[in-house]
């Protein structure tokens, strides 16, 4: 078992309780916002946590998404994992988005709005070079090993024509991106 690292808190809100870890093992402990808002579907906030710390150096902690509160409420944080300095000392805010399409989202004085993952982080020194050491992957990437539905199994083959015009069809019709598609040819050369 590693030794807990000792992390400086100052209460904002004198009344706010202690961040803590759920069940041993948790990687997160939860933050809760001291003010009560409404989000509108689509809307989003800044809500305070009533917590300030002073971590130590070489450290970063990270504010991140609970997913229970994603699944149910569709709720998320617009900049998802926000990273708080070791250096920074105000008050910890999280950025709150209610990204269901339909319902709003009530959080009243206390309750939890995301987690903390307080990580060690290195500081590295760049240095410039003409040419990178190679490597399997090379410059692929945004979807270049296929999209999510890769791994399923085969379909029977179509024509490309007549493969493409229905997914063009069945998109249009219902208004969404067939995210299985491999778009990697979209993205080459970007
Ligand atoms: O979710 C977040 C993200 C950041 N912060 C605080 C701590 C962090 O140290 C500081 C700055 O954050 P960041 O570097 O992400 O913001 P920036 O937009 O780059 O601002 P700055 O110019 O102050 O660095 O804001 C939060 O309280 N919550």
């Amino acid at each position: 078992m590693r030794d807990d690292v000792e992390v400086l808190l100052r209460r904002v809100d004198p009344e706010v309780p202690l961040p803590s870890y759920q069940h041993p093992g948790d990687a997160g402990c939860d933050l809760v916002t001291t003010r009560s808002a409404e989000l509108a579907p689509g809307e989003r906030t800044v809500l305070p946590t009533g917590i300030a710390l002073a971590l130590p150096d070489g450290y970063a902690a990270f504010v991140h998404p609970r997913s229970g509160l994603a699944a149910r409420c569709g709720v998320s944080l617009v900049n998802a994992p926000g990273t708080v300095d070791a250096g920074y000392r105000g008050e910890i805010k999280v950025i709150v988005a209610n990204l269901d399409p339909r319902e709003s989202v009530r959080f009243e004085r206390f309750d939890r709005i995301a987690q903390l993952v307080v990580q060690q982080v290195e500081k590295v020194r760049f240095q410039e070079v003409d040419r990178l050491p190679d490597s399997e992957r090379a410059a692929g990437g945004f979807g270049s090993t296929g999209g999510h539905a890769a791994g399923r199994p085969a379909v029977p083959a179509a024509s490309p024509e007549e493969s493409a015009s229905t997914q063009q069809t069945a998109a249009q019709q219902k208004h969404y991106v067939a995210v299985g598609a491999d778009r990697a040819s979209d993205l080459r050369g970007q």
